[in-house]
């Protein structure tokens, strides 16, 4: 099998064309990431460098008690600054969260002929994607990570079209998470002293995209990366991610300063993470950060993760919130609409906080 990936093409056919996936690298037996994974040096993980962000979870069962006003506080703040939290007590069991984790794990086993059904261009529907890396067609390194992507449009759909193997779980935690979203973003719109009309919040959360990441285990991980330099691009990203680690944010710098400053996301039993999206950012006309994040590989064990991307309606049109413009003096975005974001997103490599040029007004 080895011989397979003597070419570059053969491997890329192999893996992203045949849907073999770096899962199907790792079970061929090999002992070394090939060429195509290995990132330039600027873009690899030293672990060393970072250090771990040791705030404690969010506790959102406060939200209904005496403590509401500094649980609001400690939301608005970490919106504000690192644009990543954890929370607890946020309405999804550990027994759905664990399933969830079981789920992937079941699904990414499966021979590869059983997940290549979902391919681009074979899946029997739009609403599934099976895949791996992120744009492999640009992506001159590869990233370290197979995934299934999962559209929400309604029950029905979903039944018939997502995998048996994650869809009762995948459904059961898309209507768990909206309630989180929805009164976390009520809270960050609300905190801007702005009320939205229930359509324009249902045009801003309209679209709900499940994902299963499957990290396999890396013979190198210190020359590859699980997923690159990104932002998310939708409003919020409710995440689970298990106790193996490896999800990294940046911690934003007013200057250009060399020194990037790196915080782990240190797993919690029972906590999701939830991270701002770009689509916020630029309604906050930037008072809200979308943080750029990275996945490490591992070379123990296979890591899973299931984000939750509650974006806007293609069709929204997205800008910061004239009142929130009024008081800053100017508006650091332009308007978007946000099928016209996502090409953009979509149609390039990842680049860091690269998608929100896409929006952002320059000061002359
Ligand atoms: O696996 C993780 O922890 C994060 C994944 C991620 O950033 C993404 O899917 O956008
Ligand atoms: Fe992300």
């Amino acid at each position: 099998m080895s011989s397979t990936f003597n070419s570059s093409n053969s491997l890329y056919d192999f893996v992203v064309k045949d849907g073999n996936g770096v899962k199907g690298i790792v079970d061929s037996g090999l002992k070394e990431v090939p060429e195509r994974y290995i990132q330039p040096p600027h873009l690899q993980i030293n672990k060393l460098d970072s250090s771990t962000h040791i705030l404690p979870p969010i506790d959102l069962s406060k939200l209904n008690g005496p403590e509401h006003d500094q649980v609001v506080d400690q939301i608005v703040s970490a919106s504000e600054t690192l644009g990543f939290f954890q929370v607890v007590n946020h309405g999804v069991s550990i027994e759905l969260l664990e399933s969830l984790k079981d789920a992937a794990h079941t699904f990414f086993n499966l021979p590869p002929e059983n997940k290549a059904i979902y391919l681009s261009g074979v899946s029997p529907s739009p609403t599934v994607r099976y895949g791996t890396s992120f744009a492999p067609e640009k992506e001159k390194s590869l990233e370290w990570k197979d995934y299934i992507s999962m559209i929400y449009n309604n029950d029905e759909q979903a039944l018939q079209y997502w995998p048996d193997q994650c869809k009762e779980v995948a459904l059961e935690y898309v209507k768990l998470s909206s309630k989180i979203v929805r009164d976390l973003v009520e809270i960050l719109i609300g905190e801007l002293g702005v009320k939205l009309e229930e359509s324009k919040i249902d045009g801003l959360l309209g679209r709900r995209v499940v994902n299963m990441n499957y990290y396999p285990a890396c013979p190198n991980p210190e020359l590859t990366v699980g997923v690159g330099r990104h932002s998310d691009i939708g409003a919020i990203t409710v995440l689970l991610q298990d106790g193996i680690g490896g999800l990294y944010v940046k911690v934003e710098q007013d200057n250009d300063s060399e020194n990037e400053e790196w915080l782990e996301i240190p797993p919690i039993h029972g906590a999701l993470v939830i991270n701002i999206g770009d689509a916020l950012q630029i309604l906050s006309n930037g008072k809200y950060k979308s943080a750029e994040h990275r996945v490490r590989t591992t070379n123990t064990q296979s890591r899973v993760s299931v984000p939750i991307f509650t974006l806007p309606q293609p069709t929204e049109r997205i800008e910061p919130l004239p009142e929130v413009v009024k008081k800053d003096g100017l508006a650091r975005y332009r308007e978007i609409v946000f099928q016209d974001y996502m090409k953009n997103f979509f149609g390039n490599v990842h680049g860091g906080k690269k998608s929100l040029d896409f929006a952002r007004i320059n000061a002359a």
